[in-house]
């Protein structure tokens, strides 16, 4: 069989999603071909999409469930953050499971590992956890199945080879204040993002509407462009989401961190004023910020170190990053560097996060390193 009839007969599978994708009505699966052939870049991780969407489903379902009771429970103040814990670990298991029945050899970075779960001190927790677990999963699975699930996120990454990075729930401030909070996954190859998925359990479908449908999945894969769908929804139609075409720095508007503890607020506030911005910031937890950037709700996302000692880590941008550029947005770090996803478990070549449309972006770059010339 020649390789381009061989391509034509590996589209029957995922003909219709692709059409969904392109914007083209499902139509013949000849035509979908012929598009498809001609840039051949778009059938490239498809499997790798497809799985990552349905591990972050099943993740958001769970932490959506934990959230819910949190956010009703009266007798659980917010300061009590073992609800959290348990949707955190429960999700890097679930996730974990999922990349394992369909990449058994991929190894995972993933934020969490079972230490607190071990043994009678962990008891308590574990129990709840498992529990947790086997409402998301098709298989039953014991104790011991999902402490290893966990602990597959023990990779140390690194420049070669293929592995996924893991954030079960960022923002975990955010899900305990009854806020935002994000499933984050990405697919790294020999050091670069090449797909990257974030579900947003909390985050309004629609951000005119606020009070409207909740629950964002953002994906997108390298040189297809970045969509959104609705989360856990019954209908997968994507729409195709794009920063904002802002093209006066002073026109745009900050997206930032709520803690001032993760992102310097005064030196963003300096950076505001320098730009000549009024708006005011919008203030959001986790990754859903890239997502709110990517599909242009805020136009600059600026993540301004604190300290000189902190490093920022893989799970914490790897998804949002890409998803930013595939929406036609540009991020690197204060240095203007990219960020580099090929150093291990950290971002240790790097110093803070700028994301912005790329219109303005070399404005706010320079109005950033002015404002923390010699800092860092
Ligand atoms: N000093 C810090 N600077 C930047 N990020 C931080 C800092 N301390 C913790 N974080 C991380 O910020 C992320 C949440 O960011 P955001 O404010 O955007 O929601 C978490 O993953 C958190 O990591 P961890 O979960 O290890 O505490
Ligand atoms: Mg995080």
């Amino acid at each position: 069989m020649s390789g381009k009839l061989q391509i034509i007969k590996s589209l029957g599978v995922f003909s219709q999603a692709c059409a969904k994708r392109l914007e083209v009505p499902y139509c013949s699966r000849q035509l979908i071909a012929s598009r498809l052939l001609s840039t051949s870049h778009i059938v490239y991780l498809e499997k790798e999409r497809a799985v990552a969407i349905e591990a972050v489903e099943r993740a958001s379902r769970v932490c959506k469930a934990v959230f819910k009771q949190l956010v009703n429970e009266e007798t659980l103040t917010k300061k009590d953050k073992s609800p959290v814990t348990v949707a955190d670990f429960s999700a890097q298991a679930v996730v974990n499971s999922v990349l394992e029945k369909h990449f058994p050899n991929d190894p995972i970075v993933g934020e969490e590992d079972s230490k607190d779960l071990q043994g009678e001190d962990g008891r308590v927790l574990r129990e709840r956890v498992v529990e947790l677990v086997n409402t998301a999963v098709d298989k039953p699975m014991s104790a011991e199945d999902v402490l290893c699930a966990i602990d597959r996120g023990q990779y140390e990454g690194g420049s070669s080879g293929r592995h996924w990075t893991l954030d079960p729930i960022d923002g975990t401030k955010g899900f305990l204040r009854g806020e935002q909070f994000a499933v984050c996954l990405a697919l790294i190859v020999d050091g670069q993002v090449r797909l990257g998925v974030v579900g947003c359990p909390n985050l309004p479908f629609d951000m005119s509407k606020p009070e409207g449908d909740k629950g964002v999945l953002a994906v997108a894969v390298q040189g297809q462009g970045a969509f959104q769908r609705k989360l856990n929804a019954d209908s997968e139609l994507e729409q195709r989401i794009m920063v904002s075409n802002v093209e006066d720095a002073c026109n745009a508007s900050f997206c930032e961190s709520v803690e001032a503890g993760h992102s310097n607020h005064s030196d963003n506030a300096k950076i505001a004023e320098l730009l000549g911005i009024s708006k005011q910031s919008v203030r959001m937890d986790s990754q859903c910020k890239y997502i709110a950037v990517a599909r242009g709700d805020a136009d600059i996302y600026l993540r301004l170190p604190v300290d000189s000692k902190y490093v920022e880590k893989i799970w914490d941008h790897a998804a949002g990053n890409i998803i930013i550029h595939e929406a036609g947005g540009h991020v690197t770090d204060i240095n203007g560097e990219p960020l580099d996803f090929s150093k291990g478990r950290t971002l240790s070549a790097n110093k803070g996060v700028i994301a912005a449309n790329s219109n303005i972006f070399e404005t706010v770059l320079a109005a950033v390193q002015t404002t923390l010339a010699n800092k860092y």
